[in-house]
């Protein structure tokens, strides 16, 4: 993979990503603003606009029982899995293998009303980092997703508009060792899921439609990915 044309955007992408995914919502500066709350999950957005387009950043924080950072990185990043959690995208294909661990992917998204339909066309790379903060502490899964232009499919050529997005989810896994020096089973896993994402809707979409749409979706996406990882787990060997 080293020797592809985007390798090195992708390192570099990946590793930024990861050092501003693990900036904890407090010491992180610019404010951000709680907008949705469920149990363990709680998601803080920025309002931002570029050209009078919304570009929110956005951040989930979250925590699950159950499964480990592995096993949310690879439902997330494997293509075969997409659809079934993936409620507002229509189409997922890979483009190019890059290699084993990164693939190139076009997508096309559900029309939201009443914006246009969007599509995406980006690289995703799923790696594991050691965690250089706690050398003995669990390792962190990271998956970065990051739009790409590409001659053959230039934006806005077909019926879609073309988004542009950065997406990083990154997962570090806590194990609590049963005492009675049983195997670890799933319910001494606890996996903290941190998920960043920057979209440009691409084309012009009124603000207040934008907010309400991300308010109602992001929520949305990341209780139903998370479940689907967690009844898809549940009976299966763990992978650390
Ligand atoms: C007028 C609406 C324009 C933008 C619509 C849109 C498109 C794609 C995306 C998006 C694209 C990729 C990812 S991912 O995490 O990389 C996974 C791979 O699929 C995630 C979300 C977001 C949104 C924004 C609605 C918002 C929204 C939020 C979560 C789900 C669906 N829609």
């Amino acid at each position: 993979a080293s020797a592809h044309r985007l390798w090195p955007e992708i390192d570099r992408v990946t590793m930024e990503q990861m050092h501003y995914a693990r900036m904890s919502v407090e010491d992180s500066g610019g404010v951000w603003q709680l907008f949705a709350e469920e149990g363990e999950m709680k998601m803080y957005r920025r309002e931002e606009e570029v050209n009078g387009m919304v570009i929110d950043p956005l951040r989930a924080c979250h925590v699950v029982k159950g499964v480990t950072g592995h096993e949310v990185c690879e439902y997330f990043f494997n293509p075969q899995y997409r659809l079934e959690w993936e409620a507002t995208v229509e189409t997922t294909t890979v483009l190019e293998k890059i290699a084993d661990d990164t693939l190139l992917f076009l997508q096309v998204h559900k029309r939201i009303w009443p914006a246009s339909q969007r599509d995406a066309v980006f690289w995703s790379h799923m790696r594991r980092v050691p965690d250089d903060k706690d050398q003995d502490g669990p390792d962190i899964w990271v998956v970065v997703n990051n739009s790409v232009d590409i001659p053959d499919l230039p934006a806005n050529s077909g019926k879609c508009v073309r988004l542009f997005l950065t997406v990083c989810l990154m997962c570090q896994t806590f194990i609590d060792p049963p005492t009675n020096g049983a195997k670890v089973s799933r319910n001494d896993l606890t996996c903290k899921i941190t998920y960043c994402s920057v979209v440009n809707p691409g084309g012009w979409a009124p603000p207040s439609v934008l907010r309400a749409v991300y308010k109602r979706e992001y929520p949305k996406f990341l209780k139903r990915f998370t479940n689907y990882v967690i009844d898809q787990c549940q009976d299966k060997p763990i992978l650390f």
